[in-house]
């Protein structure tokens, strides 16, 4: 018994000296449960202390996060202030953005993040930047963008932009101002990206392949000069992306295609233009910088995967030659996107550990979420007339208010595009003045007759001779006579 105190006493001893040691002197006493906290918080500091020399290592393309920085939690994280990476801003220190452009180029993934932006406008009553002209579900692509593109603002002030524009700086700062907008792009391999747009696109008939056994192949092999398929592309204006589709959207001409010192140069205007160039490959880390990036929230960012093509239409195979050729042929998109996957995984380190638990959170309440809403199966959705990608289709016991959430998660961009313009006329009218209001009945000042005009029609002579005068009502036509 004598043996069992003395040990308790010791270890005792030892847990409060190791907590004054670690903890601090000043907090251990004020802290009522340290002997509980210890363990915790050791782990933490430790974890903090591995955690910045050991940033999450790229492997394969992924990143991998190591025990240690699994184990600590984001309240203890706060604790200790001397980590490597910049302190996020808090939640309460940083307010939503609400000026986003977003430049969507072809085949990429871009359907998804309209998607999610759409819903976001629209669950904050955000103002969106239409096309024009009301057959029309991009500005004028594959022109240049230009501010007579867009249905009037009526002074509401632009919100967000998010369907297919070619990029043109000076118009689209003008609508949105650098200084308060976020510029954000994403990006897709080359070599996926050319073939999805070759093949949903069809360019091999207007190209004159199509009864090839390989359309792909054989074009890549023996593709005609720029001369030939100009004429072609005055015709089918998807022709636009025979070449470099990403940089051909992000706005640069065909003439620099092959000019090495040129691409580079606009890949360096490219970075100063966008605040977030987003990679397709990583889709769930793009939506969580994305989300770092505008100050939203989880829920803001969940997603499901549209526009994607029906097995039948993917190429099922690419040899590494086919994909080479790809290669060859687009150059310009291969510095492209592997100038900006160098820079997206920079973006992701700095955002430190965090990122990865945070990361982890949004797949399981995405895949939660998906779980809900959809049924298994094959579905059909009609991307535009005639031409059906992969679709979804609701479970049928689906709660009220989740199934809103769900519906619009599955709509796509011409359905948006046709809702938000009904909106904008809903908010002009109940914004602006009836056009007609003089012709409205009630529009006599002869209604009330509070504040009558009452003027003096008799009154002192002016003239100074004392008499009085007495003025009488011209009839209309004198006064219409007496007045000049
Ligand atoms: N979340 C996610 N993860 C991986 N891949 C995704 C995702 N969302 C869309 N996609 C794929 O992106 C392709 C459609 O891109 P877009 O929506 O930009 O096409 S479009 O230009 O608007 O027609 C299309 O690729 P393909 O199926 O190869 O054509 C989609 O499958």
């Amino acid at each position: 018994m004598a043996i069992h105190l003395r040990t308790l006493f010791w270890s005792l001893i030892i847990a409060t000296a190791i907590c004054i040691v670690f903890y601090g002197k000043e907090r251990f006493f004020s802290t009522p449960s340290c002997p509980k906290a210890n363990g915790k918080i050791l782990m933490a500091r430790d974890s903090i202390i591995h955690s910045a020399q050991s940033m999450p290592i790229e492997s394969k393309g992924f990143l991998v996060e190591t025990k240690t920085n699994a184990a600590l939690k984001p309240e203890q994280s706060n604790k200790f202030k001397k980590s490597k990476y910049p302190r996020r801003r808090s939640y309460k220190s940083c307010s939503p953005i609400d000026q986003i452009l977003f430049l969507k180029t072809h085949k990429t993934g871009g359907s998804t993040i309209t998607n999610i932006l759409n819903r976001y406008g629209d669950s904050n009553n955000l103002t969106f930047v239409l096309p024009k002209q009301k057959q029309l579900f991009t500005f004028m692509w594959p022109a240049r963008f230009r501010l007579s593109y867009t249905a009037p603002l009526y002074n509401f002030g632009a919100n967000i932009m998010c369907n297919h524009a070619r990029f043109n700086k000076r118009p689209m700062n003008h609508l949105f101002p650098k200084k308060q907008s976020r510029y954000i792009t994403i990006l897709r391999d080359p070599a996926a990206q050319y073939e999805s747009v070759f093949n949903f696109m069809h360019l091999a008939n207007p190209l004159g392949f199509k009864d090839e056994d390989d359309p792909l192949g054989t074009f890549l092999k023996f593709p005609p000069p720029f001369q030939e398929i100009r004429p072609l592309m005055k015709k089918t204006l998807a022709l636009h992306l025979v070449r470099n589709p990403m940089l051909f959207d992000l706005g640069l001409d065909f003439r620099y295609f092959q000019n090495v010192t040129a691409v580079e140069r606009y890949l360096h205007f490219i970075e100063n233009e966008f605040d977030l160039v987003m990679i397709l490959e990583y889709f769930d880390e793009s939506l969580l910088l994305l989300k770092r990036l505008l100050c939203w929230k989880m829920k803001d960012i969940l997603y499901f995967k549209l526009n994607e093509r029906q097995d039948k239409q993917k190429r099922k195979f690419m040899s590494s030659e086919v994909k080479e050729d790809i290669k060859s042929w687009n150059k310009a998109d291969f510095m492209l996107y592997q100038h900006f996957n160098r820079t997206f995984w920079r973006k992701v380190r700095a955002e430190g550990p965090s990122f990865q638990r945070e990361l982890k959170r949004f797949r399981r309440q995405n895949r939660a979420l998906t779980r809900a809403c959809l049924q298994q199966g094959d579905f059909l959705d009609e991307a535009y007339t005639g031409v059906y990608v992969k679709g979804f289709s609701l479970k049928k016991n689906v709660p009220e208010k989740k199934k809103l959430l769900c519906e619009s998660m599955m709509k796509n961009e011409i359905s948006y595009v046709t809702y938000f313009r009904e909106r904008m006329k809903t908010r002009i009218v109940s914004t602006e003045e009836p056009d007609e209001y003089l012709d409205d009945p009630l529009n006599d000042w002869e209604v009330a007759s509070d504040l009558e005009h009452d003027p003096i029609l008799s009154g002192a002579d002016s003239s100074g001779s004392g008499e009085s005068l007495t003025m009488e009502r011209p009839s209309s036509s004198e006064g219409e006579h007496t007045n000049p």
